[in-house]
């Protein structure tokens, strides 16, 4: 197989929607370029005294929005092509869900599991200080997040050395997906997973898509399996169970568990936590190649680890009807070309795992609101509750009284609203996602990107070029 190329995968997507349009090819450059790529080294002192080099990114990809906005993740796969393709994708997911952010992604070369915590807080500082030092991190400029490998506790460190360095009364707004006392937001953690399920419960309520499948409407029965059992893939997985969908395999990176009967996804996540690995889980068949777990008889796959799981390689044997792209880029075009063929009906990463980065603009707004939804002072509620309107609003379309959320001096009404402007958010792309499929007679990955250069398109249009 060919060495895989992320980036270049994401403008084979880009370049198959700009052929619908009739967008000029120098504004298609210009969408599709990445603005900015910071590569730095840093010496690490390890626990036991000895020096270690450290490579990290940071690419922001477009400036048609400020600030940008991607995760952070910490893998040993990270490199120039897959922060690049990764901010990419992180710009047309944004737009494909109205989140006024460029895109943005970062990543440091480590096996985080070889290192220590205090290792690891060393390596979230220092980073963090050589991204403000070359104006790649704060509020209006470029705001990270948790991914593959990172979570609230890298962002909170991120937080508390932004703070230290720069005197800001925005700087709580420089990350998100913080703990929730500081300054983060309820939902956040769940949010992506959350967004994956409300993507593919609106998926599967398609009655004419369905049929085409073989498959009844709703998400009751539908057998699912999950690569990843991280964050992403658990609270997917999680919800769906919830809504009556059967979990019948779960693949980890060192194995997995297949069980017709349905996963009981608690407790294997909590003997994974417990015993740091999926063997010797009591229940179901453990697989000891996880990644033929993929190949499995399942109604829905939900891909929810890295890039590249589905290629060429593997893609006539899948079985699925349906594939969920939780995972960022985790079908190769070739695979994709294949599945198509064979009727699958893929729901896109840039569309489906777009709930994370929705709750964080909420968090985002409500840093740079100085508010606390459900506690705010009375002096700040009528303005800061009408900024929030305004903004949710805008982004779901819906209009939200003031009584929906104005209940003041109770902790569930900041969650209420973040659930509820998360789920509009979703359930408003997928039909406008599938209404675009259905005009251009395409599939949803293309009608994801073709909304997606229509509406940056039109921004860098109106902007125009400096000087
Ligand atoms: N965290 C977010 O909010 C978010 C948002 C959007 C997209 N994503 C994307 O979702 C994916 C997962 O991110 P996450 O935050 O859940 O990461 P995570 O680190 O929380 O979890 C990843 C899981 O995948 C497992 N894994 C690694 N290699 C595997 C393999 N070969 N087979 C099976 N399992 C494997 C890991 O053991 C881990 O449990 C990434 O592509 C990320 O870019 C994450």
């Amino acid at each position: 197989m060919a060495p895989f190329k992320f980036f270049k995968q994401v403008n084979k997507n880009f370049d198959k929607a700009a052929e619908f349009l009739s967008v000029d090819k120098g504004m298609l450059n210009q969408i599709k370029a990445c603005n900015s790529t910071y590569h730095v080294t840093f010496p690490l002192r390890r626990d036991d005294g000895t020096v270690e080099v450290i490579h990290a990114w940071r690419s922001a990809h477009s400036s048609h929005k400020a600030p940008t906005k991607g995760g952070i993740r910490y893998a040993m796969e990270v490199n120039e092509d897959e922060v690049n393709a990764l901010a990419a994708l992180m710009t047309y997911k944004c737009a494909v869900v109205s989140v006024p952010f460029g895109g943005a992604k970062g990543g440091v070369k480590i096996d985080r599991s070889k290192y220590s915590e205090a290792e690891i807080e060393r390596i979230t500082r220092r980073f963090t200080f050589e991204l403000i030092k070359k104006n790649f991190l704060g509020p209006g400029v470029d705001v990270p997040a948790p991914d593959y490998g990172t979570s609230e506790r890298e962002m909170a460190w991120i937080l508390d050395t932004y703070r230290s360095m720069v005197s800001s009364l925005d700087s709580d707004g420089c990350v998100t997906g913080k703990p929730i006392h500081q300054s983060g937001i309820s939902g956040r953690t769940e949010a992506t997973g959350r967004g994956v399920f409300f993507g593919l419960r609106e998926a599967c309520n398609v009655k004419g898509d369905m049929d085409k499948l073989g498959l009844s409407t709703g998400l009751e029965g539908k057998r699912v399996i999950v690569q990843g059992l991280g964050n992403v893939g658990y609270y997917a997985a999680k919800f769906l169970r919830q809504e009556g969908a059967l979990i019948t395999g779960v693949a980890e990176a060192h194995g997995g568990i297949l069980d017709e009967k349905g996963i009981d996804i608690e407790k294997l996540k909590n003997h994974i936590t417990e015993t740091g690995s999926i063997a010797n889980y009591p229940e179901g068949t453990f697989i000891d190649q996880s990644h033929k777990l993929l190949e499995e008889h399942c109604d829905i796959l939900i891909p929810a680890a890295l890039e590249n799981q589905i290629n060429s390689g593997n893609a006539a044997n899948i079985k699925a009807k349906i594939i969920g792209e939780a995972a960022n880029g985790p079908l190769t075009s070739d695979a994709d070309q294949i599945l198509q063929q064979k009727s699958v009906l893929i729901v896109p990463d840039i569309y489906l795992n777009a709930g994370g980065v929705t709750v964080s603009y909420f968090e985002w707004i409500k840093n740079l609101s100085h508010i606390r939804f459900g506690r705010m002072d009375r002096r700040y509620e009528e303005n800061a509750m009408g900024r929030l309107l305004n903004a949710i609003e805008g982004l779901t379309g819906t209009a939200f009284k003031p009584e929906d959320v104005k209940k003041i001096g109770k902790g569930p009404e900041e969650w209420d609203i973040v659930d509820s402007g998360l789920e509009d958010t979703m359930v408003l792309a997928y039909h406008m996602l599938h209404q675009n499929a259905r005009s251009y007679d395409t599939d949803l990955r293309t009608a994801a990107y073709i909304s997606a250069i229509k509406k940056i398109a039109l921004s860098y249009q109106q902007l125009g070029i400096f000087p």
